[in-house]
């Protein structure tokens, strides 16, 4: 592995209610790359996003981050998440919920500017949020993580309700911030996003089915489609199997 690990799981086990929904996962993000992480619904990559930020008791197993225990103190500026229900103040505008994040974290008007123009609510910026579609309050909440340049950014399903073009230019983002050194964990229901990360968590049933880049999922598939890759992966695995 090229660079060190942003992420260090090693045999994490959860559980939520009276279930164990993960069972067992190692898993090793690297700095400055992006990390799709990908399943059906209910598989548990929210749960396994919430370990990394430390908002998840964990029954057992280690979760390190940028070389410190997930959820210590000393993390809340550099780790960024962005969860999949938007949180934003409903009575300010675009603006100024981002320019709120911004002070918590000491940066600039300019940064402000940036972070509204990337996620392309440029021309919205003086709207309030309660008069924005729900897609829309997504990418202000993105926005508010962007803002704090957090070396790591957790994002739960960012692109869900978004047109064509602005998912290619959040991916053409996400990319452009990995290439100055950000580590992204992405999840995602949409295999072709797939294509924009170095590396795929693959999940099912709350077990990791494989860690592998896109062309090493082709190759060990033999399938010219990720989406069809990830079929062949499950098929030939035994997870689930029992339902
Ligand atoms: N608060 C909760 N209490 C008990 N079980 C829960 C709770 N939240 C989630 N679960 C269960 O944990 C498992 C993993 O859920 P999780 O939300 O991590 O999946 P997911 O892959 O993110 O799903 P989706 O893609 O639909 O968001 C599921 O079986 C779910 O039913």
């Amino acid at each position: 592995m090229i660079g060190s690990a942003a992420i260090d799981i090693r045999d994490l086990h959860v559980r939520r209610g009276r279930n164990e929904v993960l069972h067992g996962i190692d898993v090793q993000v690297r700095s400055g790359s992006i990390t799709g992480l990908l399943g059906p619904s209910g598989c548990g990559k929210t749960t396994l996003m919430r370990c990394v930020v430390g908002t998840q008791i964990v029954e057992s197993g280690t979760v390190t981050v940028l070389g410190s225990p997930a959820g210590s103190v000393s993390l809340r500026s550099r780790v960024g998440y962005v969860t999949q229900s938007p949180s934003v103040y409903a009575d300010l505008t675009v603006r100024k919920n981002v320019a709120y994040f911004a002070a918590l974290y000491g940066q600039p008007s300019s940064a402000v500017t940036e972070a509204v123009d990337a996620v392309g609510l440029t021309r919205f910026a003086t709207q309030k949020a309660a008069d924005l579609s729900g897609g829309q309050l997504g990418r202000v909440s993105l926005a508010c993580a962007l803002v704090a340049r957090p070396e790591i950014l957790v994002l739960d399903e960012p692109t869900v309700g978004l047109d064509p073009l602005l998912r290619v230019e959040l991916w053409e983002r996400f990319e452009e911030l990995a290439a100055a050194g950000t580590t992204l964990l992405v999840s995602s229901h949409v295999m072709d996003e797939a294509e924009h990360c170095a590396s795929l968590l693959l999940m099912r049933d709350g077990y990791l089915l494989a860690q592998v880049s896109p062309s090493g999922l082709r190759e060990q598939t033999g399938e010219t489609s990720l989406e069809g890759a990830f079929l062949n992966l499950i098929r030939a695995s035994h997870v689930g199997s029992e339902n």
